[in-house]
């Protein structure tokens, strides 16, 4: 569970053995050996790094269970950063559903049950803050920065507090999973240093009296605190960490709904920081309709969209969603917010439910629906007739094939857009297999874990389902934000990366009614996401490091006249952030210094 060991620094290891050699293991050539008294201490074979590989490989495979290949690939970033991304870089598509999205979820349920024997100094996998000692943050960055090799100032930061962790609702300190697994994708698709990624979990208690009784639980042992008490400890949390270390890039996720939003709105303006659950989401999901709407059929006006859950995700999404229909189709936003209805646990949400609305749902409200109250799914179809349904709500199969069938009878000349977004797989409203069956294969179809590919029995076509999920732009942001170093993330700097995440689709996938770049690309994705997302901060005025703003200058982007952000770049950014991006070494004679 613990990060790449700092395989970047040019400092050592209590041992004597410089930190970038740690990562070489049987590579280390025999002289290496003998000059570092390691003769007799390693097997007599110096092999090249694609033995190691193929080796890490087969021991990878031979895991019998998605859990133990979660924990096999823990210890192995532990020991050896450098062929662990180069296993999850060869291997992407079969690896990210480990270290990520579903396997991380179980991982997290599992995470005080599987957590290594390993202590600091010699494994820091990064802050665990109890809500006892927020007063001591400063002595904890110092304490980290201490154990740590010398140079390694975190650069990018993602924080929980384990409250809302994927669809499985409050694991407490258990969540640190998430932050860890976040920070792995923005170094193998982002191109982040390993070495500057800083996982955090606030351990502010859980209320998941499951974790208070497991006996192995290793977080703090109690319920967690009021609002007044979480924001107060929040700040000097996140003071804390500001002071030490003024440029770094925050990433808050999995919050709990009402803490997401109100983190982000004490937080938005003042630090270099952005909500995952919200903007990312946003994002995202508004570069894949943005596709979908070119292929539904019917023009953008004429989608009817109802959203299932209205939480952080859905209300993120929806608010990005109506910003677009503004912002590209010229909509008053009126108009375009009325193109949506949300249902939430208590059914359609309304105006004149009857309950007190919590402040994240009252813009999308309805207020045109008379007496008519619809208090299941079912129903809210019938009334609204969608074109689109997104699933944002946790609950599994709430797309029954009853209803998935319904959106087909009910759009006969536009293909419907069916998007089950909750994570992981065992939270996801339908799956991939089932919106295909029931749609006579019409739909568009995104969701937010990876589902299999699809088969259509009549024609033997293969059809890809699209991975609606913020993994194709965090990492991005980060790297923008990283770069260009903005002084804040705007919504549209948000919408820049959406329609660049757009654009990205190859002809291929295009004309295959793909919504979403192959994740095989998404390294190569992410820089031309960053590479929009550091033109738009140049035109907005929001970029500081001097070298982008010069850059840019010098080489604006073909869109940059246009009056919204189109997603553009010039081939001068994209190359300078594809040569910033970080990498696995590739041979150990790029990690032997030239003395020893
Ligand atoms: N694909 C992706 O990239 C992402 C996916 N997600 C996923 O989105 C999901 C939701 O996240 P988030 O919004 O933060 O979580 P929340 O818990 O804040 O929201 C869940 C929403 O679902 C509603 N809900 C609960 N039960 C039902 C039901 N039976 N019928 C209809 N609605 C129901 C809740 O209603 P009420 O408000 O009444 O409680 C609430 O509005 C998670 O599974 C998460 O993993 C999140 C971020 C990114
Ligand atoms: C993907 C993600 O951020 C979530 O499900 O919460
Ligand atoms: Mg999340």
């Amino acid at each position: 569970m613990t990060p790449a060991p700092k395989s970047n620094s040019n400092s050592s290891d209590n041992s004597g053995v410089p930190a970038p050699l740690l990562s070489a293991g049987t590579a280390l050539p025999r002289d290496v050996r003998a000059a570092l008294r390691l003769k007799g201490l390693a097997p007599a074979a110096v092999e090249d790094f694609a033995a190691q590989e193929a080796r890490a490989y087969e021991q990878l495979q031979s895991k019998g269970s998605d859990l133990e290949k979660y924990i096999f690939l823990s210890w192995l970033r532990n020991t050896n950063s450098g062929l662990f991304y180069r296993i999850v870089l060869g291997h992407l598509k079969e690896v990210a559903p480990i270290i990520y999205t579903p396997t991380v979820g179980q991982a997290c349920q599992e995470f005080s049950h599987i957590y290594p024997f390993l202590a600091p100094p010699s494994a820091v996998d990064g802050l665990y803050i109890p809500l006892t000692e927020v007063d001591s943050i400063d002595e904890i960055i110092q304490n980290y920065l201490a154990a740590v090799p010398a140079g390694c100032t975190p650069e990018t930061a993602v924080i929980t507090d384990g409250s809302r962790i994927l669809g499985l609702g409050d694991l407490g300190m258990n969540g640190m999973g998430i932050p860890v697994g976040k920070l792995q994708l923005y170094v193998a698709a982002g191109g982040l240093d390993p070495a500057r990624c800083l996982p955090i979990v606030l351990d502010f208690g859980t209320d998941t009296q499951k974790y208070l009784d497991d006996p192995l639980y290793l977080g703090l042992r109690q319920k967690r605190p009021a609002d007044d008490e979480f924001y107060a400890a929040a700040e000097k949390v996140l003071g804390g960490l500001t002071r030490a270390f003024p440029d770094l890039f925050i990433q808050f996720e999995d919050f709990s709904t009402d803490h997401a939003f109100g983190l982000l709105e004490r937080w938005g303006d003042r630090i270099l920081c952005f909500n995952d659950d919200i903007q990312g989401t946003g994002s995202v999901i508004l570069a894949g309709f943005i596709s979908a709407i070119k292929q539904a059929g019917i023009p953008a006006r004429d989608q009817r969209i109802l959203f299932v859950g209205a939480g952080s995700a859905g209300v993120g999404v929806a608010k990005q969603l109506v910003d677009y229909l503004v912002i590209e189709h010229g909509i008053p936003e009126d108009e375009a917010r009325a193109m949506f209805w949300f249902v939430d646990s208590r059914g359609m949400i309304t105006a004149n439910r009857g309950d007190r609305l919590a402040e994240h749902k009252v813009y999308f409200a309805r207020h045109d629906n008379g007496d008519t109250q619809c208090a299941t799914l079912e129903d809210t179809v019938e009334y609204v007739r969608p074109t689109a349904l997104i699933g944002m709500s946790t609950i599994y199969k709430a797309f029954s094939e009853p209803i998935l069938a319904r959106m087909d009878e009910m759009n006969p000349t536009a293909r419907p857009i069916i998007f089950p977004l909750s994570n992981p797989e065992t939270k996801a409203e339908c799956t991939f297999e089932e919106a295909m069956r029931c749609t006579g294969n019409r739909v568009l179809f995104a969701s937010g874990t990876a589902f299999p590919e699809y088969t259509v029995p009549e024609t033997g076509e293969v059809r890809v389902p699209g991975q609606g999920n913020n993994m194709y732009v965090f990492p991005p942001i980060g790297l923008g934000a990283r770069l260009a170093r903005p002084t804040r993330i705007t919504d549209t700097l948000i919408f820049a990366v959406s329609k660049a995440l757009s654009n990205t689709l190859t002809a291929d996938e295009t004309a295959r009614g793909e919504l979403y770049p192959r994740i095989e690309r998404i390294r190569e994705t992410s820089a031309q996401v960053a590479a929009a997302f550091i033109h738009q901060a140049v035109r907005e005025g929001l970029a500081r490091d001097r070298f982008w703003i010069d850059l840019v200058a010098a080489h604006p982007a073909p869109g940059a006249a246009s009056p919204t952000p189109d997603g553009s770049y010039s081939q001068p950014v994209l190359d300078a952030v594809a040569a910033r991006m970080w990498a696995p070494p590739e041979s150990v004679r790029q990690l032997l210094p030239t003395k020893l």
